[in-house]
């Protein structure tokens, strides 16, 4: 990849009165080496700093591999653990997940040549307002506080067969042009394997509602998701900010893959507790969308992302999304089966809908769904 220019930040930054207007001349990474302290913008109020010992969450170990063998005793174990976990808090490890080891570890690679690239370079992806795909270098521009350190880069997917074109890989061609050839495989395939896993999980969680086993495995078919690619540089001051600030994932399904760093937290009986990495693994949570689609019966939870001083971080999030206009809405045998008087615990929504919010009106919190609820009931009372 040509590597012609260097981004620095302007002298008039250091006097910190500068107003971050343009997203394109903040750099976690510059900042990092020319301040001794990070800027306001990035101080996280007190009741939001990353808290000190924190434990790690008891969060099951799925073996996929198993579960799909058909072994009853290793489906009704999987099932049993999944139900547990998703009622609780809604995270679950895989593994024997049967995504390529080789494939992970080039993603891995390319992933740090990209957000290590000059400024200039990474800004040929640059998102724009409103949009969920493309280079975001801490948000600046889109929020004016609590800005989280790192930079992200994401993609919109969706399965080849549905729209004949190969949007990851097409997307890099059109943004970053010449050389970026084997770096838009990579995630194109990366991506390709996150849709496969995702659709056994689908059938996992399907069975673990006992339900049938390919209703939800059809209904994400046709998905339309976002693979996104956080990296957190090294941060002077880690005890004040957050990679990633305290949400619920207002999408269906969460598969992460984080590296051997560490500071994924989630909010579990009242306290943080972390989800160490294994690198054997996929953590994979309920979003806000699937919470929707049992009616409230498995739960979208509360999490973040701390950084640190000693090493930049990076992982790969999957949200699997549904097809924009499907209508989002929970099959009748998880509406109390049908039963009249069963309360339905969200409206009729659409993923676009849900999706545009979130980028246009909305910062994604730990309410997200509720205020998105309350925004549709206003919008269709007029
Ligand atoms: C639909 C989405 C919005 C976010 C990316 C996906 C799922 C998670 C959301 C997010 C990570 C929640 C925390 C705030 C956010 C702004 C972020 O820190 O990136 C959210 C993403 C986004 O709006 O870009
Ligand atoms: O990077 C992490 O550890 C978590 C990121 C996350 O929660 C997200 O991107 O939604
Ligand atoms: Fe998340």
């Amino acid at each position: 990849m040509a590597m012609e220019c260097i981004a620095t930040l302007p002298q008039s930054f250091n006097d910190n009165k500068t107003k971050l207007e343009d997203p394109s001349i903040f750099d976690p990474k510059v900042i990092n080496q020319q301040l001794n302290r990070i800027p306001q913008q990035f101080v996280w109020p007190d009741h939001e700093k990353p808290s000190t010992n924190v434990q790690p969450l008891q969060v099951p170990l799925i073996d996929l591999a198993g579960f799909l063998s058909g072994d009853s005793f290793l489906v009704s174990e999987a099932t049993r653990l999944v139900s547990e976990a998703a009622q609780q808090h809604g995270f679950f490890l895989v593994t024997n997940h049967g995504v390529d080891e080789t494939l992970l570890s080039r993603a891995y690679l390319f992933m740090d040549s990209f957000f290590t690239s000059p400024a200039c370079e990474k800004q040929k992806a640059q998102r724009t307002w409103g949009e969920s795909s493309g280079y975001a270098s801490s948000f600046v521009g889109r929020f004016s506080s609590k800005l989280p350190w790192k930079e992200t880069l994401s993609f919109k997917f969706s399965p080849e067969e549905k729209c004949h074109s190969q949007t990851v890989k097409d997307f890099v061609t059109k943004k970053m042009g010449d050389g970026y050839e084997d770096f838009g495989k990579v995630y194109q395939k990366y991506a390709e394997a996150m849709n496969t896993l995702s659709l056994k999980i689908m059938e996992l969680l399907g069975m673990s509602l006992g339900i049938e086993r390919r209703h939800f495995r059809e209904f994400f078919e046709d998905n339309q998701s976002i693979l996104r690619l956080n990296y957190y540089p090294q941060c002077k001051q880690p005890e004040l900010a957050l990679g990633t600030g305290p949400h619920c994932d207002p999408t269906s399904l969460t598969i992460l893959h984080q590296d051997q760093v560490g500071g994924l937290q989630v909010f579990v009986d009242n306290q943080w507790q972390s989800i160490p990495p294994n690198p054997k693994a996929f953590v994979v949570n309920i979003g806000d969308t699937f919470m929707a689609l049992t009616n409230g019966r498995y739960k979208s939870c509360l999490h973040r992302a701390v950084v640190n001083s000693e090493r930049e971080r990076n992982t790969f999030a999957f949200f699997l999304c549904p097809k924009g206009d499907k209508v989002v809405k929970p099959p009748k045998e998880l509406v109390g089966g049908g039963m009249s008087g069963e309360r339905r615990e969200y409206p009729d929504f659409t993923w676009s809908t849900f999706l545009e919010f979130t980028q246009k009106h909305y910062r994604a919190d730990m309410n997200t769904l509720e205020e998105f609820s309350n925004w549709l009931k206003n919008r269709r009372s007029f």
